[in-house]
């Protein structure tokens, strides 16, 4: 039986998912981008080779200078041979010997300027796929980009780039040069001796054929195994990312199992394209041999009968060994163009998914939010949100409560624009926010989660990224002095110009997301969704945050998603979800007198803070007053106070 991820037991490894099937534009498998088609990959190389003819010609130009230069080279000594065989003077070898370094000196240096041009325009496709990659990308819907693994991205951006890279390096110049050669040289021979030229024709059955056989099943084994190593590449990103969590969780011996199911999967397919490769390679060996073989002894005959001069089966003879690198190259770059190939078509897959089409600014009115008979569902299936209708003005504050799995946070990212209902519509200032440009809808509302990136580089770029100009350093004080981090920016360094983030100087993560509120006052929009957004502050330090922030949004609207009741009566109004729904919405005093839902979890929650009080004073010898991290510890979330989580 195959368990998918999610049904994947402590002690059986998830399975890595299949490669991904090429398929219609459209949606992203689960955890894997689509792959590009031919077509697509045809269209990018006709861009390619239009965008880069110049570059190309000269390099194709400078090989083929190198590679005449190069040919002449046996021609000379066939012409020595048969000088010497004739009677000449010591003068003359001299001389021809000479011209012959000459011609290798020439040869070196035209080869070296052609593969130079080769590596810029390598290096000038690989930038610019990169960044081509890195702005699709960008460019996706957001919810499309979370349900793609990050290992799949991370792995077309990196490896696959890298592969691609290496291919228009070294494949496309090798491959050309190897082409150019192999032309040249069976010309040369045709030219030396016409008779000699039947031995090569031997060659091409076994190039031929063996290639033949060898090419499909090699891109088909090139294509899984890139898929795979995405794979190897999610499993040991969501380890590292995951690392507390696992570490948490005894959950190392698990991980270390899908770990090493994945790379099994890798090595298993490198088996396959390794023996592939033995049974094509000497097919190419034999191309280059026999021909050899049958050139000396067609030759041989040809010159008993004088049907040949010595010095042009000299020349032939050194034409034909010359035949055997060229050949190989030809074949096996041909080989690393395939992987070159597999990569370009991840890369490009990207391309497949439905993008967030650049939307014109639209005419808003005012900043009022309105959710009406607004459905959404995940997948096909549950609904997880039914039947919302709520309008919610400028300036309010409102808190959304419920057990866990109510549907909180969905309702966030609706409100936000990070997934669309399903049925319905959400509007602000009387546009449909799916119509909205992205920083138009921006400037008007923004989720604020627990989940906080810190960029690598300085805290004041940390906090003027979303801005065009960078503000003055009054208010980039300003706004840390109301997070309540002014005393840490103050510690840091060099102040603003810290390097923080990854790599540099560490941030916890409440200052992490107080950096981030910090950020956000800057950016300045209408409308806030906070989910859990101070849940790493302690109790106090969210309190404060949390306060400040009003008091700086005045104004504005500020949407909490409260999974702890303590700060719930500031707000005013309150909106009560049960399974997807609204059940309840009014203020406090409303609501308990009102006896509903909301004066249920109200007391379990005031219940369970008292217990947590009084068991804590009991522990800590007696004395009344409650210390100061039980307010965080008496608010549990709503689940583990007697509401049931609410999973379909
Ligand atoms: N990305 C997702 N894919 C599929 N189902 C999801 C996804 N996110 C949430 N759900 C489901 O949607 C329902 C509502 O989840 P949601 O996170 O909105 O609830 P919540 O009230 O915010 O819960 P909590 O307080 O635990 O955060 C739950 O049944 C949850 O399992």
């Amino acid at each position: 039986m195959t368990t998918t991820p999610t049904q994947a037991s402590a002690d059986t490894p998830a399975p890595p998912p299949g490669p991904a099937p090429d398929g219609p534009p459209g949606r992203a498998e689960a955890g894997r981008l689509p792959l590009a088609d031919r077509a697509d990959v045809g269209i990018w190389i006709g861009a390619f080779l239009r965008g880069e003819a110049a570059r190309l010609l000269l390099t194709f130009t400078l090989f083929a200078a190198a590679l005449v230069v190069g040919l002449i080279g046996p021609r000379l000594l066939g012409h020595l041979v048969e000088s010497v065989k004739a009677g000449t003077t010591t003068g003359r070898v001299d001389l021809l010997a000479l011209t012959f370094v000459a011609i290798l000196l020439a040869h070196a240096l035209l080869a070296r300027a052609a593969r130079t041009q080769a590596t810029l325009l390598g290096e000038r496709v690989l930038a610019r796929t990169r960044e081509n990659f890195v702005r699709r990308v960008l460019g996706l819907p957001l919810a499309e980009v979370e349900s793609v693994g990050t290992g799949d991205l991370l792995s077309r951006a990196t490896t696959d780039a890298d592969r691609l890279n290496e291919s228009i390096r070294q494949a496309v110049p090798r491959i050309a040069l190897a082409a150019i050669t192999l032309v040249f040289t069976v010309a040369a021979i045709l030219l030396t001796s016409p008779l000699l030229t039947l031995g090569l024709v031997a060659g091409v059955p076994f190039a031929v054929l063996s290639t033949w056989w060898y090419r499909p099943r090699a891109t088909r084994a090139y294509e899984r195994l890139l898929a795979q190593e995405a794979d190897v590449l999610a499993v040991t990103h969501e380890t590292a990312r995951g690392a507390a969590t696992v570490e948490a969780l005894g959950l190392g011996p698990r991980q270390v199992k899908r770990h090493g199911a994945v790379v099994d999967q890798v090595v298993r397919t490198r088996q396959r394209t390794t023996w592939l490769q033995t049974i094509w390679f000497p097919s190419l060996d034999l191309a280059t041999m026999v021909p050899m073989a049958l050139t000396l002894l067609i030759g041989g005959l040809a010159y008993q009968r004088g049907a040949v001069g010595l010095g042009e089966l000299t020349a032939v003879v050194l034409y034909v060994q010359a035949l055997g690198e060229p050949l190989n190259d030809l074949l096996t770059w041909t080989d690393e163009l395939q992987i070159g190939n597999a990569a370009l078509r991840r890369i490009l897959g990207v391309d497949r998914l439905p993008r967030d089409d650049p939307r014109q600014p639209a005419a808003t009115e005012g900043h009022a939010i309105r959710l009406e008979g607004v459905g959404f569902s995940y997948g096909p299936g549950r609904e997880v949100l039914s039947d919302i209708d709520l309008d919610i003005c400028p300036g309010e504050r409102l808190a959304v409560v419920g057990a866990s799995g109510a549907g909180k946070s969905t309702l966030g990212k609706l409100l936000t624009g990070v997934h669309h209902p399903t049925r319905g519509t959400v509007r602000i200032g009387g546009a449909e926010i799916s119509t909205l440009p992205v920083d138009q809808l921006r400037r008007e509302i923004v989720l604020v989660t627990q989940e906080q990136h810190v960029f690598t580089g300085t805290v004041r770029d940390n906090l003027t990224l979303a801005r065009e100009e960078a503000p003055p350093d009054e208010r980039l004080w300003e706004v840390l002095e109301t997070v309540l981090l002014t005393d840490w920016a103050r510690a840091l360094p060099d102040g603003l110009d810290t390097e923080i983030g990854p790599g540099a100087a560490p941030v916890s993560p409440s200052a992490a997301q107080q950096l981030a509120l910090a950020r956000l006052l800057l950016s300045d929009p209408h409308a806030l969704v906070l989910d859990e957004a101070t849940a790493l502050l302690d109790s106090t330090a969210s309190r404060r945050v949390e306060s400040s922030l009003a008091a700086l949004i005045e104004g504005r609207t500020v949407i909490s998603i409260v999974h702890r009741l303590d700060s719930v009566r500031d707000a005013d109004r309150i909106a009560v979800m049960d399974r997807g729904r609204i059940v309840e919405l009014g203020s406090h005093e409303e609501l308990l007198a009102a006896d509903g839902a909301y004066a249920s979890l109200w007391r379990s929650w005031q219940a369970a803070r008292h217990s947590d009080l009084r068991r804590e004073a009991h522990t800590s010898g007696g004395t009344d007053r409650p210390p100061q991290h039980l307010a965080a510890r008496g608010t549990d979330r709503l689940s583990a106070r007697g509401v049931p989580p609410q999973e379909g």
